[in-house]
Parts: C-alpha cells; structure tokens; sequence
C-alpha cells in the first residue's frame, strides 16, 4: 500500500483556525424529480449525513461558539483559509518548484492543505478557485444546494474539444436542460437494478472470458504483460455486452487493430487531460504541443468510438430485433423520441469512453490491494467457493451474498478513489464551516484526505475490508462515506451499479482461478483518474495446479 507522507487529523485541526463554529443540523428534504425518483433514493449519502450530528457535534474543548454566535459571525468568503498565491495566478506557481505540491499529486496537496488550514480551504491555481472541504457533515450543505440541474466543473480541455469539432457535448459536459434531457433518457436503464441484473449473465461470460484470457497470456514467471491492457479489454468487453448486446472481441489474438488503438488512444487521451486541466489554457490561444497530441488522441477516440457504435447501427437496420431478443441498449438510444440520432451516437460514445478507464484502473488497485493482503485474498476466495459451490455462474441472488467481495471493493476505493475529490458549483449562497458561500462557488469534497484522517478511520493506511462488513462497529453513517466515490445526488455516476456488478463479478473470477502475488510497490498519481505510476508486475499463480 501506499504509505503518504502526509498524516494528521484534519478535523480536529480545524481549531488551529478561528472559523470552526458547531455544526447545524441539516435537514434535506427529499426533492421528488420528474421520474418519481426522490433524491434521497437517487444519492446514498444523502440523508444519511443528516445524522452525522452526533458524530461530528461531540463537544470539542476548545470549540466554545455556540450555533447562534457562530451564525451571527458568519464570515464572508474572502476570508476562508487557504494558501496565499499571486494576484491573477494564484498558487500556480507553486505547483512548478520543485519541493512544492504536483498537478499529478493533487490528492496529496489536497490533503496537505486542510491539514493545514483546517476542514475549509480555499485556493485559487491560475484561472480555478476551489473551495475545498474535509468535513463530511458540512459537505452535506452541498447536497441542499445542488438544485434540479446540478453543475459538475466541466473537464475543460474534452468540452472546448467538442465545442471546438461542433460535437453533442454529451452527459460529463453538459449542463442544465440539455443535462437533464441525456440523463433522463440514459438513467432509466443504467440506475435501475432491476435493469442491471439482466446483465449479470452476460459479465459472468465476460468474466470467465478474461480468466481464459490471463491464463493465455502468463509469461514463464507467472506475470501478464501490459495487464493494465489487459484489463481494459475486459472493461471494452463488458460495457458492449450493455450498450450492443453483443461481444466486442476485444480477447481475440491478435488485438483486433481498433480495440489496441481506441485503447492506446483514450489512455492518451485521459493522460494528457491531466496537465491541460490546471494549467493556464494556452491552447485555446494557440494549439500547444500538448494541445496537438490530445487532439490527435481525441480525434481518435471519437472515430473508433464512433465506428463500433455505427457497425452496430448498420446491423441492426440490417436485422432489427424481434420480441424474442434482448434489445441492446443502443437500440433503446436510437428509438429515443428526446434525442436525435447524433446525440444518440455521442451517449453511446460516451459510455464506452467513461466505463473503460475507470473500471479497468478501479480493477487494477483491487488486485494490486489483493496481491499485497495474501490473507485478504484467501478470505475473499473462500466467500466465494462458499457462495458459488460447484455451479460457477454469478447469478444475482449469488453476489448479493457476495459481502467481501463488496467491502474489498470500497477498502480499495478508500485507499486509491479513483476519482479524488468531488466536483460542484453550487447554486445558491451557502453559509457552512462558518464562511459564507456565494452561488456559483466551485466546492469540492476531499475524498483523498477524508479517507485517509485517522479520526474518521483508524489506522487510515491500513487494508481492512472487516471495516465496511455489515457487522463492524464502524459508525453506519461514516460507512455511507463510501458512497461518495461514485459522486452524488441526481448527478451521481450514472454507470455506478452497471461498474460494481462487473467489477464484484470479475474480482470473484479472479480470486477462484488465482493466487496473486506482488513484485512491485506503487504509489498513485493522477492521469485524471487516480492510477498506479508505474507498470503493476503481478504474479498469477493458477490455483488448479
Ligand atoms: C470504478 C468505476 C467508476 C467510478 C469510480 C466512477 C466515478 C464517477 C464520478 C465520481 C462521477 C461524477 C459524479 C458526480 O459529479 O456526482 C461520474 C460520472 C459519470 N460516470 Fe462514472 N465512474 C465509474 C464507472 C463508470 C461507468 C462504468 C460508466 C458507464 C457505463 C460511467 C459513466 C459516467 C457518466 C456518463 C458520468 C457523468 C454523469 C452525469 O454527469 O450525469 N462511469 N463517475
């Protein structure tokens, strides 16, 4: 595991800062939406973080403002901590010197700061201000304010590319109406479980395909090559079960040449992403060299992407479906009286670019975690032979019983989340942590540190799955924590049940064929989503012989 250099208790060192006032009960009213859905039902956390009161309102000795003085001193915004950077750029600079913090380590520097300057913060790096909170029963404020059409910061560089090409800027970038009228469509099928079990057979297939697949590719010392590759393939393989109803190919030998390049590519693409973020965006001056190698990226994602789905397209005008068939979930899109057929093809798109990197990279620190917890692994083996007996296949009664497996999972997002922080604008005033908020704010939650504070998780660095089982003596509403990986509220992930249903199907895979040892040690870094910094050198050791 990665040990970070950094430790501390953010919370408590919030009364190093005069701005800690006693936390207010919040009281979220569940908002029905358009489909019947209450939001409340739609975002996990939310709600359960309105008990959070007795956890986070224990009496601190040296926290003396009561709630009523702590409203009537309010401050406003410009004097929430934060680090002091330059007029116009702000701590950019800082980022460039050599023992300061790195674009790539955000996390850290995340986590840094609140140690810092307490459970509010706020910097300003070049054209971006944040306001960064570590403290999970304020950020519940967040929640109330989200409005009907909550406002995600947009990934700049891929929204001005789409702008830029004249391209449907689909559901990551969109924004009110035009959002709202994608994840109406999408969210009818990918939230509800009820629609997403019907896939558990096809994952299963997909699953066993790839166990078929690592056991071809192990070199004579037990590794597979490329295996971050490898498991991008499975994650291909899968979401085109969803959106096709019908198998990619991606484990045929040789790669077929449009899976290695569309996964070449939207690597590149995601990488690249990373540095056009946070820095000043000379590109949309001129094309930078960085700019011109994103674009070609870009370029390239598009029009595979673009390519599998109108294959698909042709075949289906070719042969529509009858009654008897499953209709994949293009066709759905396509017959879709809300969206025109462009932006159909661009949903689609999109689910493949958003399913692959972050399912195969949430993969790859499962079974780096697994390979370096041995006695976690014959754990999590043994649920599964216990659940699975002699029929392998996972059917959804199976993996419902699959616990481990499903408190693996959220250890591994504890420790490495994927995505490291949450991303909102809010959409009124917000008084919270004792600052005032205008609208517009941009507020995130720090994931990253919250996850690793000692006093919000003992022995934070520690790889313990026992600590989401339904019978640990971990606060149940801490345990909702957990759920913040995936977002929130009506924009939370909307693959989330589609990637945990794979993942938990691929994990017990795994774990039943293999013994998984580890010969290197990695550290995170940031390639926009949280990934290992170097190639993973894992052994297969085959548990048949
Ligand atoms: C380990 C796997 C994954 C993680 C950790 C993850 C995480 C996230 C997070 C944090 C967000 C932002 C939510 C918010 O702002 O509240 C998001 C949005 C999104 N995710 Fe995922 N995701 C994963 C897998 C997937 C999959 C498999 C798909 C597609 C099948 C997908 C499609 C999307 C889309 C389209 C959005 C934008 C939703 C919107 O703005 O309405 N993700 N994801």
């Amino acid at each position: 595991m990665a040990t970070s250099k950094i430790s501390g208790t953010i919370l408590r060192n919030a009364t190093k800062n005069n701005n800690v006032v006693k936390r207010v009960v919040s009281t979220v009213s569940p908002v029905e939406d358009h489909m019947g859905v209450t939001a409340a039902t739609q975002c996990p956390v939310r709600g359960v973080f309105d008990s959070m009161e007795s956890l986070w309102n224990s009496p601190k000795p040296d926290n003396s403002i009561t709630k009523e003085t702590a409203i009537s001193k309010i401050q406003p915004y410009k004097n929430v901590p934060g680090p002091k950077g330059l007029p116009v750029v702000g701590t950019l600079f800082d980022y460039f010197k050599k023992d300061g913090p790195k674009f790539e380590k955000m996390f850290e520097a995340y986590q840094q700061r609140a140690i810092e300057h307490g459970p509010i913060f706020k910097e300003k790096i070049g054209a971006i201000s944040t306001v960064v909170i570590s403290d999970p029963d304020a950020y519940n404020k967040v929640l109330q304010v989200e409005g009907k059409y909550p406002n995600r910061r947009e990934m700049e560089p891929m929204a001005y590319y789409r702008r830029k090409k004249n391209i449907d800027l689909g559901l990551v970038n969109a924004q009110g109406e035009e959002w709202y009228k994608h994840r109406t469509v999408v969210s009818k099928k990918m939230l509800k479980m009820k629609e997403v079990v019907e896939y558990c057979q096809d994952m299963d297939k997909v699953a066993d395909d790839f166990v078929c697949h690592i056991r071809s590719r192990l070199s004579p010392n037990g590794q597979v090559e490329g295996l971050e590759k490898e498991l991008f393939k499975w994650a291909m393989e899968s979401i085109g079960t969803f959106l096709f109803e019908d198998r990619i190919g991606c484990f045929s030998y040789p790669t077929p040449y449009n899976t290695q390049s569309f996964i070449d590519n939207l690597q590149g693409f995601f990488k690249l992403m990373q540095p056009l973020m946070y820095n000043v965006p000379l590109y949309k001056i001129t094309p930078t060299k960085l700019w011109k190698k994103y674009e070609a990226c870009a370029d390239n994602v598009l029009a595979i992407g673009r390519s599998f789905v109108m294959k698909k397209k042709n075949q289906l005008e070719q042969r529509p479906s009858t009654d008897d068939d499953k209709p994949s979930f293009l066709e759905y899109l396509l017959t879709q009286q809300s969206l025109t057929v462009e932006e159909a093809l661009s949903t689609a798109v999109d689910l493949l670019v958003g399913a692959t990197e972050t399912t195969s990279t949430g993969s790859t620190w499962v079974l780096y975690c697994l390979a370096k917890h041995p006695e976690v692994q014959e754990k999590l083996c043994q649920e599964v032979n216990d659940v699975l007996g002699d029929d392998k296949e996972i059917t959804p009664q199976k993996l419902a019983k699959l616990q481990y497996v499903k408190a693996v999972l959220k250890e591994t997002f504890r420790l490495y989340p994927i995505t490291f922080a949450t991303s909102r604008h809010i959409q009124s005033d917000l008084e919270i942590l004792g600052y005032k908020l205008p609208e517009g704010t941009h507020v995130q939650a720090n994931l990253f540190g919250m996850f690793r504070d000692p006093s919000l998780f003992p022995n934070p660095e520690e790889f313990k799955p026992e600590r989401w089982l339904r019978e640990s003596n971990m606060d149940s509403n801490l345990k909702a924590l957990s759920n913040l990986v995936w977002g929130h509220g009506a924009r939370m992930c909307i693959g989330r049940r589609f990637a945990e249903q794979e993942m938990h199907i691929m994990l017990s895979k795994i774990v039943q064929n293999f013994r998984l040892e580890h010969e290197t040690t990695v550290e995170p870094v940031l390639n926009t989503v949280m990934t290992p910094d170097q190639p993973l050198k894992l052994k297969f050791i085959p548990r048949d012989v």
